[in-house]
């Protein structure tokens, strides 16, 4: 059973999907400290938040079972990804879902901003009848300017083009075309597109670059009068600087629906000047917008937990279902190779792994690929083995490098998976196939071609490549009651005499003896034993 944890009010539609299906259990919690969500995450293989829980390097450590958090909602900034991903957890968020309510609510704050509709249905309440006082201002034939033109900023910026306003638009990963289509006038610099505005709305996440963008020094270079929005992330507008401006006047007023520190203290500015609309965090707080993110949460969470989809996925390339089952064979090999090679390393340390995608190889996921080497190639090292989530960041983290590379150059296979792996004793290096979707073969290790079993029980042996040794090898098994269910050669030349390597798949783990017996022959130059999963068996993180 996956035990599914909800600390944060979700929509009754998600939740029936949960209850619903089978292998899911759901443990709803509501206002708990962040010590005690520490507590409940302890028993949770997923989590799904909206932006009320914060989930904190301290809370994310030491959860062993917690495997996928699932955001509700768009904004992953109150989840910290750094330490998600370093402790293999997958973050997913639900992107579409309340695009066109919070579109919604930002021209709702726009026009209730300029037309005065809080502070004059507040005088209402309070007895007056002030007609003068709250004259506003009308948006047809004025300019906005978007900042941020993903998905809720194009949506707001098609209203504002049926409210007759002129629209520019600031965002530097959308391309003309794109802008030009939904009539925007695109601007490459935010300062020039600042100066042209009756009304800035900001519709970015909060990232380094977009903390305070909009500041004192800006505020002072644009209209006087300007209405400034935010219904994007607290702190993209500085508080302190926007409090200022519409005191000194040189701002006319602001609506913000999202704060800095949530919620803002009863006596921050922001919420006693009369020029500010202030809403609670309310942009996707629509029936419609809820029910779709529950859902699609529901529908995440679950797929991640019972068939190890990623759909949304924030801190990873997404696997989409339909891709899944192709690719699943391929981070099968690479996971091999990585298991392989860390057995082969008796413990030197590993400086960089170049990992080379070939044929067929090369069209799939190759980032998901080198974190499942990696997962293998570290599982040995450290203490919990990693997944296909958190395997490159450890890595990185311990100074290994990771190179990927692809060729589309066939090879002697349709398909093939490359690695080499760098130690301070110098290289290792494997190659893989697959024959149909499902048989794993080692086709080269170091220099030696092959066609080895990547399963299982495998001892490798190198040798001189002389008559008679496969006999007396098998005899010695034989004697030691060790069944050999499959065995390749491999020649560094392709001529006898030289040196070779064999690999034995075998049926039961050899005693100390047998293995001593078959290091004492006088060609046998090493012998090793490696411990690979059986064929077929399931991923350890899939
Ligand atoms: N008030 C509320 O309840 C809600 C708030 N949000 C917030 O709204 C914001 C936008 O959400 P979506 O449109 O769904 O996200 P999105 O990811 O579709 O769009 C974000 C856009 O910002 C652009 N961008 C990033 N850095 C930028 C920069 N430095 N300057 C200019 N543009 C930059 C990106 O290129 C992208 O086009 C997010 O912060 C999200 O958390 C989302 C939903 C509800
Ligand atoms: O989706 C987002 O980014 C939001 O800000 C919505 O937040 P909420 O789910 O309403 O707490």
């Amino acid at each position: 059973m996956h035990r599914v944890l909800i600390t944060d009010n979700l929509s009754p539609a998600g939740l029936k999907v949960l209850e619903e299906t089978d292998g899911i259990e759901v443990d709803v919690r509501s206002g708990l400290s962040p010590e005690q969500v520490r507590e409940a995450l302890h028993d949770a293989d997923g989590i799904i938040i909206r932006s009320g829980t914060k989930l904190t390097p301290e809370l994310l450590a030491g959860q062993p079972r917690l495997k996928v958090i699932v955001r509700a909602g768009v904004g992953v900034d109150n989840i910290d990804l750094a330490a998600a991903t370093r402790e293999g957890i997958v973050v997913m968020n639900t992107p579409a879902g309340n695009t066109t309510s919070t579109a919604e609510h930002t021209i709702a704050m726009m026009m209730a901003l300029s037309r005065n509709i809080g502070p004059a249905s507040q005088s209402m309440r309070e007895g007056r009848w002030d007609r003068k006082k709250y004259t506003g201002t009308q948006l047809a034939g004025k300019t906005v300017g978007v900042m941020g033109l993903g998905r809720i900023g194009q949506s707001v910026a098609r209203r504002c083009r049926g409210l007759e306003m002129t629209v520019l638009g600031y965002d530097p990963f959308i391309s003309e075309e794109k802008a030009a289509e939904q009539g925007i006038e695109l601007y490459r610099d935010l300062d020039e597109m600042i100066t042209k505005v009756d009304y800035l709305t900001v519709h970015t996440p909060l990232t380094d670059e977009t903390r305070g963008v909009i500041n004192a020094a800006r505020i002072a270079t644009m209209r006087q009068g300007v209405r400034i929005i935010n219904c994007a992330r607290g702190g993209i507008v500085d508080e302190n600087d926007l409090a200022d401006a519409i005191e000194s006047g040189q701002v006319a007023g602001a609506a913000l629906d999202v704060f800095s520190s949530e919620p803002p203290p009863e006596d921050s500015r922001l919420r006693s000047l009369p020029q500010v609309l202030c809403t609670p965090h309310l942009g996707a707080s629509t029936d419609e917008a809820q029910e779709q993110v529950a859902l699609e949460a529901a529908e995440i969470i679950t797929a991640y937990l019972l068939r190890g989809e990623i759909r949304y996925a924030v801190n990873m390339a997404p696997i989409a279902a339909s891709e899944l089952e192709a690719v699943r064979p391929y981070l099968d090999l690479a996971h091999r190779l990585g298991l392989l090679l860390s057995q082969l390393n008796k413990s030197h340390a590993v400086s960089k792994a170049d990992l080379l995608f070939r044929g067929d190889a090369a069209s799939k996921p190759t980032r998901l690929m080198l974190n499942a080497f990696t997962s293998g190639l570290l599982s040995g090292a450290l203490e919990d083995a990693p997944n296909i989530i958190n395997a490159e960041m450890l890595a990185r983290e311990r100074g290994i490098e990771l190179t990927e590379a692809t060729s589309s150059e066939l090879g002697a296979f349709s398909t093939m998976i490359a690695a080499t792996v760098h130690t301070d004793q110098g290289e290792l290096s494997a190659a893989g196939t697959m024959f149909g979707n499902e048989f794993l073969r080692l086709v080269r290790l170091d220099n030696y071609q092959m066609d080895a079993y990547l399963d299982g029980l495998m001892l490798l042996y190198r040798h001189r490549d002389v008559p008679g040794l496969i006999g007396a090898i098998g005899t010695v098994f034989g004697k030691h009651q060790v069944n050999i269910s499959h065995m390749a050669l491999g020649r560094e030349k392709n001529e006898p005499g030289g040196e070779a390597i064999a690999v034995l798949n075998l049926d039961n783990e050899p005693s100390q003896a047998a293995m001593d017996e078959v290091s004492a022959h006088p060609d046998v130059t090493g012998v090793e034993l490696v411990k690979m999963p059986e064929a077929g068996a399931p991923l350890p993180w899939l």
